[in-house]
C-alpha cells in the first residue's frame, strides 16, 4: 500500500503515526509546506517527507488529504492533471462535500470522505466513511485501512457533519470530562498524577463495559447506583447542574459552527 498524506499537521501526523504503528503502508509520503515539524519521520526507511504534493501523488496510490478546508480546493487543482485510476482520494476535510471534490477532479475518480480522530495515532480511532458513486468500488479498501487503526462505520454523506462533532471533536469533549474528573480527584486528596490515572482508566473501563456487553449506559449505571447511596447522590447533583444538557447543547453548537465553516 503506497500512501500519501497531503497536509501533515495535527491530524496528518496522527494518521502517519497510526499507519506506522499498524505497519499499514509499504511506502508513505508526507507533505507539508514547512517540513521542520515532520523531520522526525525521516528516520523511518519507508517514509519520504516533501513540500511537493505532485511528487507525493505520483508515487502513491492512496491519497489522504488533511489540510484546512480553505486550502483544499487549491491543492486539488494543483494535482488534478496527474490523477489516474490507480488513485483513491480520501478526504478528512470538514465541511467539504463530495460534489465539490468531483467538480474539480471529476466524477470518475474514486473519492472517499472520512472522519477519523486523533486517537488514530494509537490505533483507536472511530472513523466514519462515505464515498461517491465511483468510490463505492474502493470503500472496502478504505474500511480496511481505517480498521487497522481502530473502528470504522459507513454512513451517508448527510451525516458527515454530525460525525465530525461526535467522533473528531468528541476527543476534545471527552478529554475535558477526564480533566474535570481529575480535578475532582485532586480535591479529594489524590496527587495530580494519581488523579489522572484514576480518571482515564475509569473512563476506559466504562467504554469497555459498553463495547463488550452491548448494554445501554443506564443498565450499567443501575448496577452502580446503590439506593440512597453516594453514586445516585452525585449523579443527580450533576444533572441538576446540567451535565447532560450542557453536553447536548455543546454538540449542537459545534454542529452549527460547521455550517459557518462551509460558508466561509
Ligand atoms: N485535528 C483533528 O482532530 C481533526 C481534523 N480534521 C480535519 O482535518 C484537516 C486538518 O486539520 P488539522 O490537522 O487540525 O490542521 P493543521 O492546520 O494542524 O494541519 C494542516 C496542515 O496542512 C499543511 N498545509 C497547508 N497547505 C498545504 C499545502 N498546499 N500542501 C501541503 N500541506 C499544506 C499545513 O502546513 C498544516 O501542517 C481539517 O480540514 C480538519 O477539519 C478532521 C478530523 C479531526
Ligand atoms: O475543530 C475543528 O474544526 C476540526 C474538525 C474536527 C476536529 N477539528
Amino acid at each position: 500500500m503506497k500512501i500519501a498524506i497531503i497536509g501533515t499537521g495535527n491530524l496528518g501526523i496522527s494518521i502517519a503515526k497510526g499507519i506506522l504503528h499498524s505497519n499499514g503502508a509499504t511506502s508513505m509520503y508526507l507533505t507539508k509546506r514547512n517540513l521542520e515539524e515532520i523531520r522526525v519521520f525521516e528516520k523511518y526507511g519507508n517514509v519520504t517527507i516533501t513540500s511537493d504534493n505532485r511528487e507525493a501523488v505520483d508515487n502513491s496510490d492512496i491519497l489522504i488529504f488533511a489540510v484546512q478546508p480553505r486550502h483544499f480546493a487549491g491543492i486539488l487543482e494543483e494535482i488534478k492533471d496527474i490523477l489516474t485510476e490507480k488513485h483513491v482520494l480520501i478526504s478528512t476535510i470538514t465541511g467539504f462535500s463530495i460534489a465539490s471534490m468531483e467538480a474539480i477532479v471529476g466524477k470518475a475518480q474514486y473519492i472517499i470522505r472520512s472522519m477519523p480522530n486523533t486517537a488514530i495515532s494509537v490505533g483507536d480511532s472511530m472513523t466514519c466513511l462515505c464515498s461517491n458513486e465511483a468510490g463505492k468500488k474502493r470503500i472496502d479498501l478504505a474500511k480496511a485501512i481505517f480498521n487497522r487503526m481502530g473502528h470504522s462505520m459507513e454512513i451517508p454523506e448527510t451525516r458527515m457533519q454530525a460525525a465530525t462533532v461526535i467522533c473528531a471533536s468528541g476527543i476534545a469533549f471527552w478529554m475535558r470530562l477526564i480533566r474535570a474528573t481529575t480535578q475532582g480527584a485532586i480535591q479529594l486528596g489524590f496527587d495530580a498524577k494519581e488523579a489522572q490515572e484514576l480518571a482515564m482508566h475509569t473512563c476506559h473501563g466504562a467504554a469497555s463495559l459498553l463495547i463488550n456487553s452491548g448494554n445501554h449506559p443506564e443498565q450499567e449505571i443501575d448496577k452502580v447506583t446503590t439506593p440512597m447511596g453516594c453514586t445516585i447522590e452525585g449523579l443527580n447533583e450533576m444533572e441538576h447542574q446540567g451535565l447532560s444538557s450542557s453536553l447536548i447543547r455543546g454538540i449542537i453548537a459545534s454542529h452549527d459552527k460547521i455550517n459557518q465553516i462551509k460558508k466561509g
